[in-house]
């Protein structure tokens, strides 16, 4: 099959390529580079432009008349600018997420798949997983942006007779175990980038931000999920939306591990595996955290016969060695 891959020089979409190449597909990528990487679409087939440029997706329609289907993985991620800069990405993630879809519809690709966020829910009960029909209650604009995006689809899907997916992703961790593609940013703020990032310099000190939420050792919890079982579950969709040839429809799905761990677990699990010599304190709560929860991936498992199969351990393990090799990607004279 033929895919649209927008946002195909990210983290994951660029990940997701590698999947769907290994298994005989072919992804056609487009992205603006705003923030992912040109070296990811080397030796790919690639359009550098805004998912919204109509003159750019002219182009990819025209010159590709035989896609099957949409991923789109282009978006704003970071959720503390999305607090700062609200327009920036409701216009990013809602308003251009909408014209991409009704350009890929207008083209006749019937099948799209995107991006959500376990961003959308509301903190869950200690002990109980996030159902795909547990309270919402997004708390952020990019959050906002995402759940809206996921009804702006459900409706103009229905309405030209095309089949939607939303999967909602809990928190990706790890590269692709061949080492195609991994976390690029140099300054992360998320929990293994922060880990990853103090290792590779040899040392410092991670601060747990908060141990006074109600979970089992007082820090929060979240449900991690290897980027290449991630990965995996877009193929799985891919081959039901294409079962489903005839259906209009929209499905919403849950992908994660199913397993909660803790942040002082995480941190325990990526001492032991890294051997890192890092000092750990504890902070104050980062604003706008939540206990957090993790995931209910029955219909994942029911409707798409996916489960996860790669441990945190190895995600871990495969976030350090990709660290590695990345930087020394980008410092090609063997300068560090
Ligand atoms: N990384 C996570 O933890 C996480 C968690 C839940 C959901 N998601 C979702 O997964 C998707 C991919 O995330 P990622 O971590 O790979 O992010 P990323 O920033 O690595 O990749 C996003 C890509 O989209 C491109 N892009 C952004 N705006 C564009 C535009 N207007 N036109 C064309 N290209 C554009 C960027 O250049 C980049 O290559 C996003 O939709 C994100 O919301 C990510
Ligand atoms: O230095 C740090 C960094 C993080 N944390 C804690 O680790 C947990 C996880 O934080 P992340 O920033 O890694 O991830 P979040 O669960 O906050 O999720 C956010 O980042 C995710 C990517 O990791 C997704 O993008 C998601 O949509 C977005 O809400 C949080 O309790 C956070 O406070 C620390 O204790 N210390």
């Amino acid at each position: 099959m033929k895919i649209l891959v927008t946002g195909g020089a990210g983290y994951i979409g660029r990940t997701v390529v590698s999947a769907l190449a290994d298994a005989g597909h072919t992804p056609v990528i487009l992205d603006s580079l705003v923030v992912g990487r040109p070296e990811f679409v080397e030796g790919q087939v690639f359009y550098h432009g805004d998912i919204a440029d109509g003159a750019v997706l002219g182009r990819v329609f025209r010159e590709h008349p035989d896609l099957d289907a949409v991923m789109h993985f282009a978006a704003r991620i970071d959720v503390e600018e999305s607090t700062r800069l609200p327009s920036l990405y409701y216009t990013e993630n809602l308003a251009k997420a909408q014209v991409l879809l009704q350009a890929a519809l207008a083209a006749g690709v019937k099948r799209f798949l995107f991006s959500s966020t376990a961003a959308v829910y509301q903190a869950g009960r200690p002990g109980e997983g996030l159902r795909e029909d547990s309270p919402l209650l997004p708390l952020s604009a990019y959050a906002s942006s995402k759940l809206m995006f996921e009804r702006v689809m459900a409706d103009i899907c229905r309405e030209y007779g095309a089949f939607g997916m939303a999967l909602r992703y809990f928190n990706p961790v790890g590269a692709d175990p061949a080492m195609r593609s991994g976390p690029f940013r140099p300054d992360p703020s998320h929990l293994l980038g922060k880990l990853t990032k103090l290792s590779a310099r040899g040392g410092g000190t991670f601060t747990i931000n908060g141990d006074d939420y109600e979970t089992r050792d007082g820090t929060p919890m979240r449900d991690f999920i290897h980027v290449w079982d991630l990965a995996q579950a877009h193929l799985a969709a891919l081959t039901y939306m294409m079962d489903s040839a005839e259906e209009t429809g929209f499905e919403v799905m849950n992908v994660g591990s199913s397993v909660g761990v803790t942040v002082r677990e995480f941190v325990d699990t990526f001492l032991e595996v890294s051997g890192s010599p890092l000092n750990v304190v504890v902070g104050a709560r980062r604003p706008g955290d939540s206990a957090g929860a993790f995931a209910d991936t029955t219909r994942a498992r029911e409707i798409l016969g996916w489960v996860p199969r790669l441990s945190l351990r190895q995600g871990i393990a495969d976030a350090l060695r990709w660290e590695q090799i990345w930087q020394d990607r980008q410092q090609p004279n063997g300068a560090k």
